[in-house]
């Protein structure tokens, strides 16, 4: 079952900017544009774009702040601007940059208003607590007012109060923005927990890629307000023309080395560094190069995933997408 569901959405903004010193212009700033997608019940989905690409404004419909200019929004069931109330009892949601808690009181006193906004029935509310009491090591920190918590203690602090209605969705924006290693990873064994265990819906949109690979096995780009790449991590290997690296070692320093299916990127001294599609086995350039050069030693080094993105957010995706990537798209 969908429980997002976005059909041919978009969203304009008029935007007054000065024209000379007295006239003003109107102009229409198209935030989200025609974007369509589905998220299926369970699933946690990584949402991901450059500064500008809508990521924020999608979320904002998702959530009822902000009413489309057109299409059709579901969650849940519900549509979220006309009825904002029945939404909020079934989504959860978290900004790393904003507090959902209050800032002078005790965490305990945040999480029992929300336990009385949400109507949460005694004993739900015990159970979901002291879960994430016991996952997010909150215990020690109920007493303390949120203004003196630092920044992870925050976030998990923030992380319960979403999660204390038992929501179907939850909706992530940068959840680890800021948090140190330990911090981060607490975080994220919590989300996986709060997604395979609990089967919480979870859309998470983030600038941190290591998130989106520990947690997600979806991940959705957008671009200029459309949906350009939805699939696998692995399918964006394919998508970004992604190439791997063979390092190389010579017994001498040697010319640049000549061989098919590959190119050399870099060279110093004897150790050589070629690049070849991703998709393609390593084996018949290792063995190319070692029945030509005198071969010492070799490495494989497989793409980051950010410079995968990055080419992906550069316009560099194939032009259309294949049969094997199945929910690619370009828009
Ligand atoms: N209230 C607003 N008024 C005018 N323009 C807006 C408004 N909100 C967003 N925009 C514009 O809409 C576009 C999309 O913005 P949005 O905040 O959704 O992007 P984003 O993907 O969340 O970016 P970031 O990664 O920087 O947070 C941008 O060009 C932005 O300037």
């Amino acid at each position: 079952m969908a429980l997002i569901e976005v059909e041919n959405v978009s969203r304009t903004f008029t935007v007054r900017t000065r024209k000379g010193r007295l006239r003003r212009e109107k102009r229409e700033v198209r935030a989200v544009d025609g974007l369509t997608f589905a998220v299926q019940a369970g699933e946690c989905v990584g949402y991901i774009g450059p500064n500008g690409a809508g990521k924020s404004t999608t979320v904002k419909m998702l959530t009822g702040i902000l009413v489309p200019s057109g299409g059709r929004l579901r969650v849940a069931g519900v549509d979220p601007s006309r009825d904002r109330v029945r939404l909020a009892h079934r989504i959860g949601v978290v900004f790393g940059q904003r507090t959902t808690l209050w800032w002078d009181l005790p965490l305990r006193d945040s999480y029992e208003l929300a336990r009385r906004i949400y109507r949460v029935p005694p004993d739900r509310y015990r159970k979901n607590l002291d879960r994430c009491l016991d996952l997010l090591d909150l215990g020690p920190l109920l007493d303390t007012p949120v203004r003196q918590l630092s920044l992870g203690q925050r976030m998990r602090g923030d992380l319960a109060a979403a999660l204390l209605h038992d929501p179907q969705v939850l909706y992530l924006d940068e959840p680890t923005i800021g948090l140190d290693v330990v911090s981060r990873n607490r975080v994220r064994e919590f989300l996986r927990e709060v997604n395979t265990e609990r089967g919480t819906t979870v859309l998470l949109t983030t600038h941190d890629l290591t998130d989106i690979e520990q947690l997600c096995s979806r991940v959705m780009v957008i671009d200029h307000g459309r949906v350009v790449y939805d699939g696998g991590l692995e399918g964006l290997h394919a998508v970004g023309e992604s190439e791997r690296t063979l390092v190389v070692d010579l017994a001498e320093p040697c010319p640049p080395i000549v061989v098919e299916g590959a190119r050399v990127v870099r060279v110093d001294g004897p150790r050589q560094w070629l690049a070849f599609p991703a998709a393609r086995s390593a084996a018949p350039v290792v063995a190319a190069v070692a029945d030509r050069y005198p071969l010492v030693d070799l490495s494989v080094r497989e793409p980051a995933i950010e410079d995968v993105i990055a080419r992906v957010y550069a316009g560099e995706l194939a032009t259309e997408p294949d049969a094997e990537q199945p929910r690619a798209s370009v828009g």
